[in-house]
């Protein structure tokens, strides 16, 4: 397993270009379920959650062509209409084939995606939603068993707000008959970019980035060719990388629009922050101020960003009470910050954070994707040598993070399995 090795202590300096968002790519690469034609796309982030996504187009029968960030998919021969374990308990998103597949071919087998670090996350409103649209779904030997003649529209509110049960309903509802209603719709800016790319299919669809999302169904999707949004919480991360260590950034290829909400506390943070039509630039130069905040759905602030802005608070100026309102158990970076001096105290779903003057490099081990994040963003402030394990966490979402933080000023690398 590669782990990273952090010499702290140095500022940010430079430019950095933000990939193209995971969790919209994500989606984006099982809606060419819903087509015969090639689906082209552009601006794909490199990172393990694409490759896995792409292995399980290709057990589907999806033929891919990629050429640096562009992938071209072809579901024109698709062979196989299961989402086997093997690839779904590696990655939650993998149920995002599950609407795509029975809005189009009437059948769908995909495995239930295993219980996740940061919480339970059942499916039961991608279950239900589909259910109201007339699909006959049983739960058998831990896969999701879904029939359907045609898809009807029809009108869903979930219970709560969720953002892959809304991408899963929509790409059902495109190719359903009649008229569909996504109430309670999650309002994320990956929703809009999917909705954009369903519409260049052909797709009817109004209201997305609303919390009512209407579809009129047709019969037949074809071809497009859409840039995937830049990654919003890539962008927020380094914001909060030198936040934490001080310096200037220029991030590149992003889209300040999409991450007010974390612009906005990172500013009350103390982070000088200056927009352009795509690009932000981050400058900090003094002791980061604490900011308290409370993880919301969009466009509150979002969960993914909440251990990244928690490093932030440890070595802040003051107090700050952080609450997760989002998933139940997305504290575990807590113990490994204080393994590098923070002082965090938790009580159920609230943080106390207490900011120290400074944090020291120890051995830590990363437990989940943006777990990770904050232990990056610690160990490039905290003094001394800090070795992050488990980091495959972190290749899940981002893309080739340490190359882009070494040429900034970073003391970062990679540490291959073959060389411990
Ligand atoms: C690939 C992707 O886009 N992942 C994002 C997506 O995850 P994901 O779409 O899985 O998260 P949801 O928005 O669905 O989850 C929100 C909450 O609803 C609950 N829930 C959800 C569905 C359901 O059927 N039943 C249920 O109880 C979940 O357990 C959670 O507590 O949105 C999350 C919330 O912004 C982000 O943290 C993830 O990065
Ligand atoms: C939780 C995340 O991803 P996923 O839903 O794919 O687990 C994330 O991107 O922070």
């Amino acid at each position: 397993m590669d782990k990273l090795r952090i010499t702290g202590g140095q500022k940010l300096h430079g430019d950095i270009t933000i990939s193209g968002a995971k969790n919209a790519a994500l989606p984006i690469l099982c809606a060419s379920l819903l087509t015969a034609d090639d689906i082209q796309l552009h601006n794909v982030p490199r990172l393990r959650d694409i490759d896995t996504a792409c292995q399980l187009l290709a057990q589907l029968g999806v033929r891919a062509h990629t050429e640096g960030e562009s992938i071209t998919l072809n579901a024109s021969a698709i062979t196989s209409l299961e989402a086997p374990y093997e690839l779904v308990k590696t990655m939650r998103a993998s149920i995002l084939v599950l609407g795509p597949l029975l809005a189009r071919f009437g059948k769908a087998r995909v495995s239930l995606p295993g219980g996740c670090a940061i919480g339970q996350r059942p499916v039961d409103q991608h279950i239900k939603g589909l259910r109201a649209m007339g699909a006959d779904i049983e739960l058998e030997h831990g896969f999701v068993v879904a029939t359907a003649s045609r898809l009807k529209g029809a009108t869903i509110r979930t219970d709560m707000v969720t953002v892959t049960g809304t991408e899963n309903l929509l790409m059902a509802a495109v190719l359903a008959e009649g008229e569909t209603i996504l109430e309670n719709a999650a309002q994320e800016p990956e929703i809009v970019d999917l909705a954009e790319l369903l519409i260049k299919m052909g797709a009817k669809i109004s209201g997305h980035g609303t919390e009512r999302i209407v579809i009129q169904g047709v019969d037949k999707l074809h071809g497009a060719t859409h840039a995937i949004m830049p990654d919003r919480i890539e962008t927020g991360t380094f914001l909060c990388a030198v936040g934490a260590t001080g310096g200037d950034i220029l991030l590149r290829n992003t889209a300040a629009s999409t991450l007010q909400s974390t612009l906005d506390k990172l500013t009350k943070a103390g982070v000088n922050i200056e927009c352009g039509p795509d690009w932000i630039r981050g400058r900090m130069d003094q002791r980061p101020q604490s900011v308290s905040f409370s993880t919301a759905e969009h466009p509150g602030f979002p969960t993914d960003m909440q251990a990244q802005l928690m490093a932030l608070n440890a070595l802040a100026n003051g107090t700050a009470i952080i609450v997760e309102n989002i998933f139940e158990n997305r504290f575990m970076h807590v113990q490994e910050l204080i393994r590098l001096g923070a002082k965090i105290e938790t009580d159920g779903h609230t943080a106390r954070v207490k900011g120290v003057e400074k944090l020291l490099g120890a051995r830590v081990m990363a437990t989940d994707l943006r777990a990770s994040a904050s232990l990056v963003i610690a160990g490039l402030a905290a003094q001394g040598d800090t070795i992050i394990d488990r980091i495959y966490h972190l290749d899940r979402g981002y893309d080739r993070m340490e190359n882009k933080l070494a040429a900034v000023g970073a003391q970062i690398e990679r540490l291959h399995q073959e060389s411990l």
